[in-house]
């Protein structure tokens, strides 16, 4: 069974109610199982491998092949509450596809419909990959050895849904596309007591507004302007009540960097600066570094040359060179691991990719799934 347009955005819109997070994606898991299930299984091998039980590999054996192509789809979804107004919103409550991963995971299946009945020349390997927003889920699944004998691919491909690029478009770009980045974690320890009484207690928010503010600085005063970096703290937490002083203060963030230098530079100015507080306020400021698996994006060469030559060549794709983009992405850590391209899928949306109403334009789907299927057939001949 070769996937229709209406049953891949009838799939998408199933995805898109049942959004689970990194590790959890045991329904979106099961799903997309009952979908491969339905294929012709002559040319298919599925593997689910223990040790990352929501992944699912899927090896199309292929009639005389050369290589093993690699084709990535990530499939957890975010903490957020969707405010899309969708008939088909969310079902699991303040989690959403708010990056899209819902068409990602569509455009995967309608390829591997396509070759389930097709049988290609080379092997093709599927990859549904979890964790991709956290907990690192591509490194993980290379460093439990996931990806052996004929499901070890020789070159990995993998999109991003993009919300600015018209629906169905396609960019790219030779170099790296998106930023490495690490998560951080700090921890703020004074003491707490009564609002009526500072003296006596130390105040872990007041030391977290002038650690934020001088955070700040580290982007705009200790890096070369011409260089590209982010950080962005997205959590902060403390306290219980608006009268006892808050003895610790938690705040989560991310640095991004286009390269690998750029993110240990910021990383180590951050470190000082923490270090910095910690004695001026005279608490302990806890910090914790993690780049796990998203390293920055590094597109082969080689490969890429051939994968823009072919969008630019195909009469029915819109190609688009794109700069490179500060999201970070685990397929980064892959691409160390195994040459290959990674590349945007325009999705055509006011809202950006994380916001609560993120509406890609479906069309993206099928012509996604043509563009690629097309370059997939024109690999294999060469
Ligand atoms: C494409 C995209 O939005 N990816 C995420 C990847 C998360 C990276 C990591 N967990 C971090 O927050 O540092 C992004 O936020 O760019």
């Amino acid at each position: 069974m070769i996937l229709s347009e209406a049953e891949l955005i009838e799939i998408r819109q199933h995805l898109h109610q049942i959004p689970e997070l990194a590790l959890k994606e045991f329904q979106t898991h099961d799903y997309l199982l009952s979908i491969i299930d339905q294929l012709k299984q002559d040319y298919l091998e599925i593997e689910i491998p223990q040790k990352l039980p929501t992944a699912i590999l899927v090896l199309v054996k292929g009639s005389n092949p050369k290589r093993t192509i690699g084709y990535r789809t990530d499939i957890d979804a975010l903490p957020v509450t969707e405010k899309t107004g969708l008939s088909y919103s969310s079902k699991h409550s303040n989690i959403m596809h708010a990056c899209g991963h819902d068409i990602h995971m569509t455009v995967a299946l309608g390829l591997l419909s396509y070759f389930s009945e097709n049988q290609p020349k080379d092997n093709l390997l599927f990859f549904f990959q979890p964790a991709e927003e956290s907990e690192s889920g591509g490194k993980k699944a290379y460093e439990l050895g996931i990806f052996h004998d004929q499901f070890k691919p020789d070159e990995f491909y993998g999109l991003h849904d993009n919300p600015n690029l018209p629906a169905g478009a396609i960019g790219c770009r030779i170099g790296t596309l998106f930023a490495g980045t690490t998560e951080v974690n700090i921890d703020v320890n004074g003491k707490s007591g009564h609002a009526a009484f500072p003296q006596n207690a130390n105040d872990t928010v007041v030391a977290s507004a002038s650690l934020i503010m001088q955070i700040q600085t580290i982007i705009s005063r200790s890096i070369d302007p011409i260089q590209s970096g982010v950080i962005t703290l997205g959590k902060v937490e403390a306290g219980t009540i608006r009268n006892v002083i808050a003895g610790h203060t938690r705040i989560e963030g991310t640095i991004r960097g286009l390269t690998q230098k750029m993110i240990l530079e910021i990383d180590d100015r951050l470190r000082d600066v923490c270090q910095g507080i910690a004695r001026s306020y005279n608490m302990e400021v806890k910090l914790e570094l993690n780049q796990g698996g998203y390293w920055p994006v590094e597109n082969d060469p080689e490969l890429t040359k051939k994968f823009i030559s072919y969008m630019k060549n195909n009469p029915e794709v819109k190609y688009i060179e794109t700069p490179p983009a500060m999201t970070g992405e685990d397929f980064g850590f892959l691409l160390a691991k195994f040459p290959g391209v990674m590349f945007w899928l325009g999705v055509e949306d006011d809202s950006e990719l994380h916001s609560a109403t993120l509406t890609p334009n479906e069309k993206s789907i099928m012509r996604g799934v043509d563009a690629v299927k097309g370059f997939l057939i024109d690999r294999m001949e060469n």
